[in-house]
């Protein structure tokens, strides 16, 4: 059995992971590590539990933990994560971060956006990122893996095979993303406050969120050459979810069929890639609850340009199910154990 331990347990992020693992057949939760309910039941906290899991929370010694467990997902703000993982990193376990702290290829870029220095520029370095769909090989052989963002792994997924086969220009991309209110974690605030948010939607963060930085490092590795993007991100009445609608513009005269031959050359024996075929989109109904990711496309001749719709659940394949899908590949299982569930559609 793999023994796995959770720092951040009771986040949004982190009660997933717990909820996806319990149905692992590999996994013993052997610890769920928390600052703020040391001593409770998580079935008292998230009282979904009730008559599946019996644990109680724990704020335990890193060292100790590390040495009980052979992988610990950290799933903690920004900033926080990099506070703890180095220690993990050097006690011998291997790590899956579900921050942004070990995602980037540069630590400058990841100051530029973040607005704080790097803590760690050399285990950064050592890092993988993982998004298995585009990193597969060297997730396998890691020990920190850098679990991406949600808005991120939607786009990125979407866009990744056009830019790859240079169907589209790496110049002028646009993404449109909406994403539900989990997105931004349990502590609620006046933006997430029910009244804010219900019978509303709105942009934010508009030509400065950091999953731009995030998206554009992965698509320029894709293209061969810088890839700029403009990135807005808005803020829905739902819960989960999110749908990346993305613009760009051809470079030739192609078809649905000619786009839809490069997808299914780069997806075409992933387990967690849906393509819609044409006359059908996706929407964020038909993955909640799960780990795939559906795409499908319109080309637009008129304009000579493709729009392209993508949508994942941001708390499974944007956070805890790919970081569970990272733990079977550093662990040799099949990548789809305890996660190949449909959707939950209604
Ligand atoms: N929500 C989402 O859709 C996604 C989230 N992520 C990332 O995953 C990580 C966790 O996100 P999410 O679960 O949504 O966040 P939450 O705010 O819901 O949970 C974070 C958890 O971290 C623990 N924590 C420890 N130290 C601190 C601290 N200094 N400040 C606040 N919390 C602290 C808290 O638990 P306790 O107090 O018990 O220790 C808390 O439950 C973040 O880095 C986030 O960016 C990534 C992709 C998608
Ligand atoms: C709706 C919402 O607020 N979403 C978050 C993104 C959540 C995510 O993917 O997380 P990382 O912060 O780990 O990159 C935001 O825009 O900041």
């Amino acid at each position: 059995m793999i023994r796995v331990g959770i720092i951040g347990a009771t986040g949004y992020a982190g009660i997933e992971l717990v909820r996806l693992l319990t149905q692992h057949p590999q996994v013993e939760l052997a610890h769920l590590v928390s600052h703020s309910y040391v001593g409770q039941d998580v079935a008292g906290i998230y009282k979904n539990f009730k008559g599946i899991l019996a644990k109680d929370l724990e704020d335990m010694d890193l060292d100790v933990l590390a040495g009980e467990c052979d992988v610990v997902f950290t799933s903690l703000p920004h900033a926080t994560s990099s506070e703890v993982i180095p220690k993990l990193v050097a006690a011998g376990v291997k790590v899956i971060d579900l921050s942004a702290d070990y995602r980037y290829n540069s630590a400058a870029v990841y100051e530029a956006w973040y607005g704080v220095p790097h803590p760690d520029p050399a285990l950064l370095a050592q890092s993988v990122y993982g998004l298995p769909e585009l990193h597969r090989d060297e997730i396998k052989g890691a020990q920190l893996v850098g679990n991406p963002g949600c808005y991120t792994t939607c786009s990125i997924l979407g866009l990744y095979p056009l830019l790859q086969a240079g169907l589209v220009s790496p110049e002028n991309i646009i993404v449109d993303a909406k994403s539900g209110v989990t997105g931004a974690g349990r502590n609620p605030s006046a933006n997430t406050h029910f009244c804010e948010v219900d019978e509303s939607m709105k942009a934010y963060n508009v030509a400065r969120h950091r999953h731009t930085s995030e998206i554009e490092q992965e698509l320029s590795l894709a293209a061969g050459q810088e890839v700029l993007i403009s990135f807005t991100p808005h803020l829905i009445p739902m819960k989960r979810g999110i749908l990346s609608t993305m613009y760009a513009n051809l470079t030739g005269a192609y078809s649905h069929a000619d786009l839809m031959a490069a997808y299914e050359k780069a997806y075409g024996d992933e387990s967690f890639i849906v393509l819609h075929e044409e006359g059908s989109l996706p929407e964020v109904k038909f993955v909640n609850g799960s780990n795939y990711c559906h795409i499908g496309f319109v080309v637009d001749q008129r304009l000579k340009r493709v729009v392209v719709v993508s949508a994942i659940d941001n708390l499974v394949k944007g956070a805890a199910g790919q970081a569970v899908q990272n733990m079977n590949l550093l662990f040799g299982l099949p990548e789809n154990t305890a996660l190949s569930a449909p959707g939950w559609y209604l």
